[in-house]
């Protein structure tokens, strides 16, 4: 029997101190060295204070002090041989982890349980704004300088389309008083960066309304753009599909003569030897993706941009026709 009962004691212990406290600090000793240092402290507590403190102590610190008040009780009760009190609540402190734990599986189970009855949600890709059955858009693309604006203009007094240079909606917003982009597209523009996707594609979108709205034409030659594949992916999706690619294709060095003739007169702030270096650089690495993204789904119609520009336009004008009959 008194095997069986030190036994037990053992395990509480052991429960006890591997839960609580270092292993060397057993119940008696505890309560001695805490008397110790009652009685030599040096600032004097009085007895009736530091009952005061004990008697109202924190939340936390009651957490803290309510085994040293067992372990002091269990010591004092019979001169060194500890016995426990026999309500202990070292087994029942168990029961609402328990609790909690079961609660929480459960609860996980029925979360699980009813998603998984749930019908999937379907996000239905937005529509674009408008329908390529009512509106015509032929994306003009080309590196900088390769006369993309010089063809649109004879394009536009041929064939009544509207044209939208998204160079030239990206100026006018940089200089709009008050615009919150001015200053990005400014440093965009100079070093020849592309300017993020939402503002050009919004500023294409509301020229787009404004134009159907007020003059009903709906053809447009969107001039300069996509020149990154996310544009090209947005545009088509929230805006109007295109019909195709215009794309002028002309060496690099053609096109650094025409921007330098250009820029004499153009007053435009990228139409410099550094600005054109990065421009280039941009076009063969971000836009020309674009290019063959086209040319992989066979959109693209392109042109050799080197002869005059009255002869570029006149092999333009053969090759739409092919792909979109005489009066496209
Ligand atoms: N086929 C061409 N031959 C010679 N110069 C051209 C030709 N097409 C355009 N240009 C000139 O080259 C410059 C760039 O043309 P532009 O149409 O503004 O190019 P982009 O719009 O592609 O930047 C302009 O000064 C323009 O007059
Ligand atoms: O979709 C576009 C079109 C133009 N640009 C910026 O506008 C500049 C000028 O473009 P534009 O088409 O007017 O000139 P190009 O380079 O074709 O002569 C580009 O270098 C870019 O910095 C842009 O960020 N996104």
């Amino acid at each position: 029997m008194a095997a069986t009962a030190s036994g037990r004691q053992a395990w509480r212990q052991l429960v006890r101190t591997s839960c609580r406290g270092p292993a060397t600090t057993t119940p008696s000793t505890y309560s001695r060295l805490a008397f110790r240092r009652l009685a030599s402290s040096t600032t004097q507590a009085s007895p009736r204070r530091a009952a005061t403190q004990s008697s109202s102590p924190s939340p936390s610190s009651f957490l803290r002090q309510q085994p040293l008040a067992q372990r002091s009780s269990y010591s004092s009760g019979s001169q060194g041989k500890s016995t426990p009190p026999r309500n202990s609540n070292n087994q029942v402190k168990f029961w609402p982890f328990l609790i909690i734990i079961a609660c929480g599986s459960g609860g996980y189970m029925l979360l699980v349980n009813r998603r998984i009855e749930m019908p999937p949600t379907t996000t239905k890709p937005p529509s674009p704004a408008f329908s390529p059955t009512d509106v015509t858009v032929l994306f003009v693309l080309g590196g900088p300088g390769a006369g993309k604006g010089t063809q649109c203009a004879r394009l536009v007094r041929d064939y009544h389309f509207t044209h939208l240079s998204a160079g030239d909606l990206l100026r006018a917003e940089q200089d709009r008083p008050g615009s919150q982009y001015g200053q990005l597209i400014r440093d965009c523009i100079k070093d020849g960066a592309i300017v993020p996707m939402e503002v050009t594609v919004a500023l294409l979108e509301n020229a787009m309304r404004e134009t159907i709205t007020t003059s009903k034409n709906k053809k447009f030659l969107i001039d300069g753009f996509p020149r990154k594949m996310d544009q090209a992916l947005k545009f088509e999706e929230v805006v109007c599909p295109a019909k195709l690619v215009l794309f002028y294709d002309c060496p690099e060095a053609e096109m650094e003569k025409r921007l330098l003739e250009r820029g004499k007169t153009s007053g435009r702030a990228d139409d410099n030897a550094d600005s054109i270096r990065k421009r280039f650089r941009t076009f063969v690495e971000t836009s020309m993706p674009v290019v063959d993204h086209y040319e992989s789904e066979d959109r693209v119609v392109k042109v050799d941009a080197t002869s005059t520009p009255d002869g570029v336009y006149a092999d333009t004008q053969t090759k739409l026709k092919k792909v979109l009959g005489d009066k496209f």
